[in-house]
This record gives C-alpha cells, structure tokens and sequence, in this order.
C-alpha cells in the first residue's frame, strides 16, 4: 500500500537531496550502505531462506546490490550474483570489491526462488537493450519472488513510462522517497507492491500522495445555507446530473439544487428542483446569492443549448466545477477560457477529455501541472494515476484506487462530491485532495462490481472515517 502524504519527487530532485546528505558530511559509502542493508532488510523478510540471485547494473542500483548481496550472505543466506557490466567508479566500485561471492554473467545466469533487481534505478535514461530485457524477463518469470531495487530496471523514474521492463515484480522497494515511476502509467502495473525504506534523506517537495482530508461535524449553529449551496445543471442526459447531485448531497453540501427541465423521476425528496428550460433561465438562477458552487458537465450534451449554458456559467461569478461534455465543448480553447475566470476553476478530465484539451510533453504530473498554470484551474486528471495539480504547483496524486470505479457514471460521482467539498473547504488541491480521497475509499467500501449510484452509498461511510 502506497503511504499517504509520501513526498513523491523526480530523479534529478533526488539527486539533488543525495547531493545535499553529502554536502552535510555523509559518505557515498555510507549511503549505500544504508541504502543496501534496506534492501537486505526486505530481501530476508520475504526470502523466508530460500537461494537468492541478485541483478547488479553497472552505476549506483548497483551499487546497492553489491552491498544487499554481502550482507545477506552475512547473514547466512544463499546468494549468488549477476555483474551485467563493469561497476561504475566511486562508491559502486568499491562495494564491487566487498562483494566476494559468485559471480556470473548475465548470459549464463540460472534462475533461483528470489530474485533482487539492482540493473538500473533512477538513472534509467533509456530502454534496456533487448538481449538483456529478454533474460531479465525470463529470471523473473521464473523467479517466485521478485524485489526491485528502488525502480524496476526498465521504468522510467519520472513518468513511468515503459523501457523494457518485465511483468512479475513483486515488491519495490522505493529509497529514500516515491519516484512518479513508482505510481504513474505502465511504473503503476509493473511495480507491484511498492514499499518506501526511509533511508533518512530530507527531501522538499510540493508533490505528495494524496492523504485522507479531516472533515468536522458541522456545529451547533451550523445550518443547510452554512454548510455550502451547490448547483448542478442538468443537461441532454439527466441521470449524469443526478448523480452529481446525490454525490453532493451525500458529500455533506448543506443544499443541493438540480436546475434541469426534466420530468421529476424517484429521487431523493431532499433534492431540490428548480426548473431551468433556456440560457436566460440560467443565468437569471445562477444569480441567486445564495448559490456557492456550481457543477456543469455531466450528461449535458454537446448541442447548441449546451455551449450556451457553459457560456451562462462562465459568467457567474462563482467556484465552478467543470466535467464531461463541458470540457469536451471547451476542446483546444480550454486554457484560454479557463484563464478568463475570476472565479476559482476546477476541472475534472479523464485522459480523453485533458488529450483534446491540452497539449504538452513529459509526465502525467508535468502535462497536468502546465495545464493547471496555463488554464489558471485545479486540475483533477482521473484514471487509475489520478493527479492533482493546481496553477502554483501543488500536486496530489492517487494511484491504487479501486479498478471497479472504471464503470460508467463515477466521474459524475466525483464532479457532485468535487463540489461539496469546494463549499465545505474552500480552494485549491484541499477540495480535490478530499473528493478524490473519499471517492477511491466509497469504492473500496462499495467492493467488486459497484455501480455508480452505489458508490454515493458508501460516501458517508467514507466521511465517517474522516471526523
Ligand atoms: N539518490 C539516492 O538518494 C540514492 C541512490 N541510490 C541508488 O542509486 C541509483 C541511481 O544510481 P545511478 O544514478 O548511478 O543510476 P543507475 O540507475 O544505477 O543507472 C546508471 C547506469 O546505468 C546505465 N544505463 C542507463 N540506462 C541504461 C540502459 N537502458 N541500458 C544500459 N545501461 C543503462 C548508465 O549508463 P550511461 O547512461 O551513463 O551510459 C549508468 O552506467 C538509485 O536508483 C538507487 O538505487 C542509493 O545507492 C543511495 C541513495
Ligand atoms: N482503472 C481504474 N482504476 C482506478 N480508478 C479508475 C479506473 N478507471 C477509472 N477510474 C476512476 O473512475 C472515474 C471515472 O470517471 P469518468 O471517466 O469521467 O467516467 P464517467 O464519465 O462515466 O462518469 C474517475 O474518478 C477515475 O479516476
Ligand atoms: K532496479
């Protein structure tokens, strides 16, 4: 499980923090030390005695192995050990030397019960060369546990991204603090269990794995105008809307409104309706002082009405909440849009929806991140690599959410509980941070095979764990 509030930061963030440790009078050496006794540490844990073979690449990964291999031959293991390459000069050379146990080369390696992936970590800078990606693999397939040191050989550290990496790691074992490899695009499939060995690096970072938000009971003189309006637009399908509505009801808004010009079907009675046929009707609603948040997106359809309500909401001076089909509508002008409002923004696109609205290069977190400064919004970019980012650089990231959210209707869920937690808790990532934390805990609460509109079940349960 991926610790929540984990500092996540990029390899050149982390050799920088390297960098400061040594400036401060620490050794090379005796970081990797550190570094490689937490590796022996997890190795033995899961070894459980079984033969041990340990992958050593060439630069500081290693490095580390060298260091895990002698120590836990120490400590009485099994171990044998694959030099892919001559050790890098420095702290990686020296350890080389310590290590004075089997040694063989890729080529002629044997499979055995665990296997220790030291090739290459954070300094991955480009794909792993065929013949060696092809062994690799197959030790690991035949492997029955593997531990990858810091990164699996073949991740890119800063995206994710795919260099040849094999599927069946078991457990990462992330030093010193979470890379984006650890938890964005292929990194999150291929990293299998990651684990965080604190090898007492400071570092500083405004990226984090997303915590679970602290919500109050609502007090004494507390009352439904209090605890936050919200309005949600209906549109071409309604049920997206409703949902949205019962997400923010049950997210603990105080008051819901679904401006539509639907027929009333069953709902819940605590849901106002207030009925809404043109633009004008709209923007004459969208006047009321009492509204604090509204929701357009969900279901409402791409036709002319629809580019008319976005622009009717655009207008109002208040935090708006953008999803589906209103950011479809935006398309390539997002950003240019977006920046215009004085009122704070938030978008919620799932990969599709952001790739029409944005360009941009790198990371998930670097094109979420440029988004959110161009467009002036806090951007939610869901999927199962959910990332948070708002226009001064805050980023919050979820990954290992429930894989049954990928069903139709939970990005409206999100929009609804997105809004409730904008008129509870105000700006920026805190409201993003808090939906996005009690939608992935709603559907572990609601288990394999949730619907939507079971999930909004499962949100007060969510805030229950919150208070
Ligand atoms: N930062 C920390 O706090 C600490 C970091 N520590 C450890 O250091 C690791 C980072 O070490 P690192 O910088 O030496 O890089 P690493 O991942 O070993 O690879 C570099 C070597 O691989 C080579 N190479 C690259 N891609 C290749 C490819 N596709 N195919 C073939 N070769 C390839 C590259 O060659 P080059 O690109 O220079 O030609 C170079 O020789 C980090 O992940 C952690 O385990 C701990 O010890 C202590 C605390
Ligand atoms: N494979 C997955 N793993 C975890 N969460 C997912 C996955 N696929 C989708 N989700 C989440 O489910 C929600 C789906 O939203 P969206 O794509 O807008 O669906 P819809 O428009 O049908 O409501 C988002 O919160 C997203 O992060
Ligand atoms: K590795």
């Amino acid at each position: 499980m991926i610790p929540s509030g984990a500092p996540i930061v990029t390899a050149a963030e982390m050799r920088a923090a390297e960098q400061a440790v040594f400036a401060s009078g620490v050794s090379q050496d005796s970081l990797m030390e550190r570094a490689g006794a937490a590796v022996a540490r997890e190795t033995a844990r899961f070894a459980t005695g079984r033969p041990i073979l340990i992958l050593a690449g060439p630069g500081n990964n290693g490095g580390d192995s060298y260091v895990a291999a002698r120590l836990l031959q120490n400590a009485g293991h099994d171990v044998s050990l694959v030099a892919t390459g001559a050790p890098a000069p420095g702290a990686a050379e020296r350890m080389h030397a310590l290590w004075h146990g089997p040694t063989s080369s890729l080529y002629a390696a044997r499979p055995r019960p665990v296997l220790v992936d030291g090739l290459f970590g954070t300094g991955m800078t480009r794909p792993l060369e065929r013949g060696l990606a092809a062994v690799f693999a197959d030790l690991c397939k035949q492997a029955e546990f593997t531990l990858a040191i810091d990164l699996p050989s073949g991740i890119h550290a800063d995206t994710g991204a795919d260099l040849g990496a094999p599927r069946g790691i078991d457990v990462t074992l992330a030093l010193g603090a979470l890379k984006p490899g650890h938890l964005l695009d292929i990194g999150l499939e291929r990293c299998g269990r990651v684990l965080l060995a604190d090898i007492d690096i400071p570092v500083h970072t405004r990226w984090r794995t997303v915590t679970r938000p602290r919500i109050d009971t609502p007090g004494a003189h507390s009352h439904k105008y209090s605890r936050g309006l919200v309005a949600v637009i209906e549109g071409a399908m309604p049920g997206a809307a409703r949902l949205a509505a019962r997400a923010a009801m049950a997210g603990g808004a105080g008051y819901v409104v679904l401006a539509g010009d639907r027929p009333w079907g069953e709902g819940p009675d605590a849901l106002v309706r207030r009925e809404v046929r043109t633009a004008e009707d709209l923007s004459e609603f969208l006047g009321w002082d009492r509204i604090d948040a509204i929701v357009l997106g969900p279901g409402l359809g791409r036709d002319r009405r629809a580019e008319a309500y976005l622009r009717a909401a655009f207008a109002a001076p208040k935090p708006l909440i953008l999803d589906g089909d209103a950011l479809t509508l935006l398309g390539t002008d997002a950003a240019r849009w977006l920046e215009t409002r004085a009122a704070p923004t938030w978008i919620t696109p799932h990969s599709g929806e952001f790739d029409r609205m944005f360009a941009g290069v790198g990371s998930k977190i670097d094109r979420t991140l440029a988004a959110a400064a161009e467009a002036r919004a806090t951007i939610v970019h869901k999927g199962a690599d959910t990332v948070i980012a708002a226009p001064k650089g805050e980023v919050r990231l979820l990954a290992h959410g429930s894989r049954w959210l990928s069903t139709a209707g939970t990005g409206d869920v999100l929009a609804g509980l997105l809004a409730a937690q904008v008129v509870q808790s105000g700006k920026g990532v805190a409201p993003a941070e808090a939906a996005v934390w009690l939608h992935a805990r709603a559907a572990q609460l609601a288990g394999p095979a949730l619907i939507a509109d079971e999930l909004i079940g499962h949100i007060p349960g969510a805030i229950s764990e919150c208070l």
